[in-house]
């Protein structure tokens, strides 16, 4: 098969990715690279592909076509819970945390140590659980509230939560799926701060149509539209492109 770039080069490499749902391209021949360190975002219209494309990242939707590898691995073939081990983590649109727990049992809940049944009979509350928690817990800005019933965050702090969730296994790829829909400016701020604080180490690639956000965070931009990208590169080049312009107008 031919490939465009030098794969070894790239965290996650797209190549030929289609998605067909009963003859309808979701995803159409994408080709898509994801560097170390990058906070990447993809942007376009409603229906454009977007989280279709993190859902086939994450093996939640199987591809028709195409090539989707992590580190030179194809995870095309693989199942939901191989790709999470392999170290991609997803965040969806609405945060699915447990409400009834506090936020430090829902940080610990997801320490890594605790997932297998093994791990989870034997769990202990050592030292370096209680650490790691509170050390994410204050990357997430909810270090002061660790006792708090996350049913009484609001929903800007829930959001951050089940970011912590995710960082707490140390993934080095974090999908993110419209992370500050509905919060109020001042934690949109923050998250932007949490995103280029999380990115040491990691790279991470959002879904968002909030273009404020979009400016301060991404590193590189890809616009999607019916499937294909329309535009690709840096926030401002993407914004002064007519294709780009013309999509978002409608016409
Ligand atoms: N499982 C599925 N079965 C059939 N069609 C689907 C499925 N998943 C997505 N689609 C279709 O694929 C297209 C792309 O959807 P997707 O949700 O990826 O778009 P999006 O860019 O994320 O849009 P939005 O910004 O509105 O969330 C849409 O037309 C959608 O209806």
């Amino acid at each position: 098969m031919n490939t465009l770039n030098n794969n070894t080069d790239f965290l996650l490499a797209i190549e030929n990715l289609t998605v067909s749902f009963d003859g309808f391209k979701a995803v159409n021949d994408l080709n898509l690279y994801i560097d170390e360190n990058e906070i990447h975002v993809i942007i376009g219209p409603n229906g454009a592909g977007k989280t279709t494309v993190l859902d086939l990242i994450c093996g939640r939707t199987k591809a028709t076509d195409g090539s989707i590898k992590f580190r030179n691995k194809e995870l095309t073939a693989m199942r939901e819970h191989e790709i999470v081990r392999e170290g991609v983590g997803r965040k969806f649109q609405n945060p699915s945390i447990y409400e009834d727990l506090t936020v430090f049992e829902n940080l610990e809940l997801s320490f890594p140590r605790g997932r297998t049944v093994f791990g989870a009979l034997t769990f202990q509350r050592d030292e370096e659980v209680r650490s790691r928690v509170r050390e994410i817990a204050e990357m997430v800005f909810l270090d002061t509230l660790l006792d708090m019933q996350a049913a009484l965050l609001s929903h800007g702090q829930k959001q951050w939560l089940e970011i912590g969730m995710l960082l707490i296994q140390d993934p080095e790829l974090l999908m993110l799926d419209e992370p500050v829909a509905g919060m109020s400016v001042s934690e949109r701020k923050q998250t932007a701060k949490l995103l280029n604080e999380i990115t040491k180490g990691r790279s991470v690639m959002v879904v968002e149509h909030d273009m404020k956000f979009v400016e301060d965070i991404a590193h590189r931009v890809t616009v999607l539209h019916q499937g294909k990208i329309l535009s690709e590169g840096s926030m401002a080049k993407v914004q002064a492109d007519p294709k780009v312009i013309d999509v978002y107008l409608g016409h």
